[in-house]
């Protein structure tokens, strides 16, 4: 692991770092913030990993968010990994902002050319765990998951596909329903094939319908958010949830749009969501 970067920052530290994923086979970049209380010596602290949403790297999350402070808090280290692999030039790989790079989707690619690198899946539960147990002092049985939009999407889908690795989810206009709406379809279509059966390992609206996760799930949505209608439909979610019996809190923020000024305004809530459930 390569240190690209590291600034003290509300009495912790925030890094950026890089190595070589053999998941993805290119160089990843990602980035870590260490509160102060993981400097300390009193033990390894909880983790919570944050996932962006498309056009994002590892940098929107880390000087957008603002979320170091709650952090910092809390003594919570946060992870937020890039949004796909980079350094390719896959045919089409950057030809639009909602595939392809910056837009992996958090699934492991099955149709060519990408399933030899658009495993963004295996590489956030599988690999970069791995990686951040060696080189940080962290509490692997205490990790939470939230993020933005298509981070939102995976945060819901990893949290309910693993649940025994993560005791806390929340998310920011996420992407609930990606079967049924433009984005999702264009992607599951390019990274999964046409046949929709594949696709519902990836929908946390079809996944919650059959879960037995039973911690509070918090989801913050601005009514003022131009994708709100077209792209995120949180309510299918919720209506699926409660149906499962499964508790979601949606919050509808009047006035918000999908912006980081929306979710630099709820972080703190949703960071003390998250640490609630991890100091358990
Ligand atoms: N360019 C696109 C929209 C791009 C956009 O809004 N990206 C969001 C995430 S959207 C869902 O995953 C984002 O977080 N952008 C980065 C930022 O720093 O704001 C368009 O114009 O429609």
């Amino acid at each position: 692991m390569e240190t690209l970067s590291e600034n003290r920052c509300c009495g912790g530290v925030q890094g950026v770092y890089r190595h070589e994923s053999t998941v993805t086979g290119t160089p990843m970049q990602f980035s870590v913030y260490r509160p102060p209380q993981a400097a300390t010596g009193a033990g390894p602290v909880p983790v919570l990993w944050w996932l962006s949403g498309l056009t994002c790297t590892e940098e929107n999350f880390t000087t957008k968010a603002g979320a170091q402070r709650y952090a910092a808090q809390h003594g919570l280290v946060v992870v937020a990994p890039d949004t796909s692999p980079r350094g390719l030039d896959l045919p089409g790989e950057h030809d639009t902002y909602d595939f392809g790079s910056g837009a992996g989707f958090y699934v492991d690619a099955t149709q060519e050319p990408w399933s030899r690198h658009y495993r963004m899946h295996s590489y956030i539960t599988e690999e970069l765990p791995v990686v951040i147990g060696e080189h940080f002092s962290v509490d692997m049985t205490r990790q939470g998951i939230f993020g933005h939009s298509m981070g939102g999407h995976g945060a819901l889908v990893l949290a309910l596909r693993h649940p025994a690795r993560y005791r806390s989810v929340s998310a920011f206009a996420p992407i609930v329903a990606p079967s049924r709406v433009p984005w999702g379809e264009k992607a599951f279509t390019g990274y999964l094939g046409e046949d929709r059966a594949a696709w519902a390992n990836y929908d946390a609206t079809a996944l919650v319908a059959d879960s037995d996760w039973r911690t509070p799930i918090l989801i913050d949505q601005g009514d003022a958010d131009t994708f709100l209608g077209t792209q995120l439909t949180p309510e299918l979610f919720v209506e699926a949830a409660q149906t499962a019996g499964v508790p979601v809190t949606l919050r509808m923020q009047p006035g918000y749009d999908h912006s980081y000024y929306f979710m630099a305004t709820f972080m703190g809530e949703h960071i003390a969501h998250h640490a609630r459930l991890l100091a358990i």
